[in-house]
């Protein structure tokens, strides 16, 4: 089928949108290739130092042979589960780059937080700040110039768009993103649920809570609900910068370590030195981004990425907002229910076909640019393509099969909703972003007084104190990027959902962050201009009805007009100090919105960049 027209006209704009931002971003990657980080250009004191404590062998391939070198950027710690396997990846890509006459070296590390351990936590308020030092400490890896492609490992939440924004400020290099895999399911994700409400209602324990949360993270692996951590591989996969089909391989497999290796190999073939050279900032280019954002959709990922597709999108020169995000929601069907949108978990999803089956459909109806340039030898073709364990011990392929089971997954003609998951909800509060692949029907429209907070622990006491146990709206305003920080607010999900069981109306407005994990209470997030910006969640009042409306998009405060302008907007409280929120100082006070990537470091470059204008030359030379 041709291309929808939406998706093409939604492209077009971006392109136009971004001509300029790309333009100079292509041509700064162009001046990197010709003059900057390149081993070639290493005097020999430098090119010594870089390889001293290589082996032999390496030492003569490194510098003597000039065979290609991969960068690995590891984000390895052993408390996060997701990220644990990574403490052993190193050493096996070390081989596998040798097998194929290259070699690899430890470019360096970034840190990798774990929201689910911070949950709730004074260490939230640092999670998408964190993002940015990835994307710096990213950069400093790769500043030593020795790498002819870049291996980034890393799969959670501000991690992979982290890693993204600082690798695509080196686009010159070829880049591929290797993950580890989903630990096997262990207590279905809707019992951890059940198991918290009973807590919140104090029918249970904590003994019997700590048991449930055991059983559900039970080992080293990716979570297997579909947050953000799995919506990154969505994205990695749609942006063509990770191998076909390599997303929710379970961790520890005959197949996951082949598929490492079939990474390694391929990321020496397309590295500068290799065979078939494909530089990230050709991968990542207006229709991978739009792919993306297709692929978004039609999953029903995390509302987080809608943060993250812009902020990676903004390092890469383009410039993508929330009305593409809304106009190609409106054209892309929803094909998947995985929690927090259905009962089942990204095993099942990959047992029953997985993302192969959903490029598949997506391509077959004209929703995917099949041209958007890839990693993978054939492009987006390759992604609608199983991957399987061959006789040889190597991956093999073969073509996607539709779905074997339409509670998880569907085809495009038999959707479970004809518009995508995640729609931009806008009035005079402002506007934000709504899950609603996730919400039950009867409650897409709802229409309640406030309750206006200030803090996550202010609703939990008033829930418990039975203040919430009616229709309401809670509204939780200081929770933006310069704000907090713009922390995950998921912690109110039990809370919420207790009294959203009990037949009440409720809904949440904030202009914080919810996790990808967070599904059934409706929820409007991201909402901008955000209230320390004195935006309008700021003038909401305890008992002014306000109306959040998936079916018609509105997020209305019901408010006479002229009393609604008369009112002085609240300053919110911010708790700004302790658990080295301090250190993060600078960066709520430049911080952009959620809608431009909430990124202070992208804001401060393109301000930077702003001035250097085309003349590439004098943003470089003394
Ligand atoms: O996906 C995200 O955005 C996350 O933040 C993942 C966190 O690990 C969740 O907050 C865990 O949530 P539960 O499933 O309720 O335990």
């Amino acid at each position: 089928m041709s291309l929808n027209s939406v998706v093409e006209s939604v492209t077009s704009r971006i392109i136009e949108r971004s001509k300029t931002s790309r333009r100079r971003y292509l041509t700064l990657m162009e001046r990197n290739r010709e003059k900057g980080a390149d081993r070639s250009r290493l005097t020999c004191g430098n090119l010594a130092h870089a390889v001293a404590a290589s082996s032999a062998a390496d030492k003569q391939e490194l510098v003597f042979e000039q065979r290609p070198n991969l960068g690995i950027i590891t984000t390895y710690n052993d408390m996060l589960s997701a990220h644990e396997p990574y403490g052993r990846y190193p050493e096996q890509m070390k081989v596998f780059a040798r097998e194929v006459g290259a070699t690899a070296q430890v470019a360096g590390g970034a840190p990798a937080m774990c929201d689910g351990v911070t949950q709730g936590q004074e260490g939230m308020d640092l999670s998408l700040f964190s993002r940015d030092v990835i994307a710096q400490s990213t950069a400093v890896g790769l500043s030593h110039a020795m790498y002819d492609g870049v291996a980034l490992l890393g799969i959670c939440d501000k991690i992979v768009p982290g890693l993204l924004m600082g690798a695509l400020r080196f686009g010159h290099l070829p880049g591929m993103l290797i993950p580890s895999g989903p630990m096997t399911s262990g207590l279905p994700n809707k019992e951890k649920v059940r198991v918290r409400q009973l807590y919140v209602q104090g029918k249970i324990g904590k003994d019997e809570l700590m048991k449930a949360e055991m059983a559900s993270y039970h080992s080293e692996g990716t979570c297997t609900f579909y947050g953000t951590a799995n919506t990154n591989q969505m994205m990695a996969e749609f942006l063509g910068l990770m191998m076909p089909d390599s997303s929710f391989i379970p961790v520890d497999t005959p197949l996951r370590q082949a598929m490492t290796r079939a990474g390694v190999h391929r990321l020496v073939e397309i590295s500068n030195k290799g065979k078939d050279p494909r530089p990230m900032a050709e991968v990542v280019n207006e229709k991978a981004i739009v792919n993306a954002i297709v692929g978004l959709m039609a999953t029903g990922g995390s509302t987080n990425h809608t943060i993250h597709i812009p902020a990676v999108a903004r390092a890469a020169g383009i410039i993508v907002n929330w009305e593409d995000f809304s106009d190609l929601s409106a054209v892309v069907p929803t094909l998947c229910k995985v929690y927090p949108s259905g009962p089942s978990d990204v095993n099942k999803f990959n047992e029953v076909g997985g993302l192969p089956t959903v490029i598949a459909e997506l391509s077959d109806a004209g929703l995917l640019h099949r041209d958007a340039p890839t990693i993978s030898e054939n492009g987006l073709e390759d992604y609608a393509k199983r991957a399987l364990m061959g006789n040889d011990k190597n991956v093999v392929y073969t073509p996607a099969k539709p779905s074997s089971d339409p509670e998880i997954l569907r085809g495009a003609k038999e959707p479970f909703h004809p518009v995508g998951g995640i729609q931009l909800l806008q009035g005079n509060l402002g506007r934000g972003v709504y899950k609603s692949s996730a919400v039950a029907d009867n409650l897409l429209t709802i229409e309640a007084p406030a309750r206006v907070f200030q803090s996550q622990t202010a609703v939990k006491e008033a829930q418990k104190a039975g203040e919430l146990h009616r229709d309401v709206v809670v509204v939780v305003i200081g929770q933006g990027p310069r704000g907090n920080g713009m922390p995950e607010l998921h912690n109110l999900i039990p809370s919420l959902g207790v009294e959203l069981d009990q037949g009440f109306k409720v809904a949440l407005v904030t202009d914080g962050r919810l996790s990808g994990a967070s599904g059934k209470v409706p929820a409007v997030v991201h909402v901008g201009p955000e209230a320390q910006v004195d935006g309008p969640l700021a003038k909401v009042r305890d008992g002014d009805v306000i109306r959040v409306c998936a079916r018609t998009g509105k997020l209305e405060a019901l408010v006479d007009e002229k009393e609604w302008a008369a009112r002085t907007p609240t300053k919110p409280h911010r708790a700004t100090a302790g658990t080295g929120r301090e250190l993060f100082a600078l960066m709520r006070e430049v911080a952009p919105s959620a809608e431009e990537g909430a990124s202070p470091m992208l804001f401060m470059m393109d301000r930077e960049l702003e001035e250097i204008g085309d003349d590439v030359e004098k943003g470089t030379e003394v």
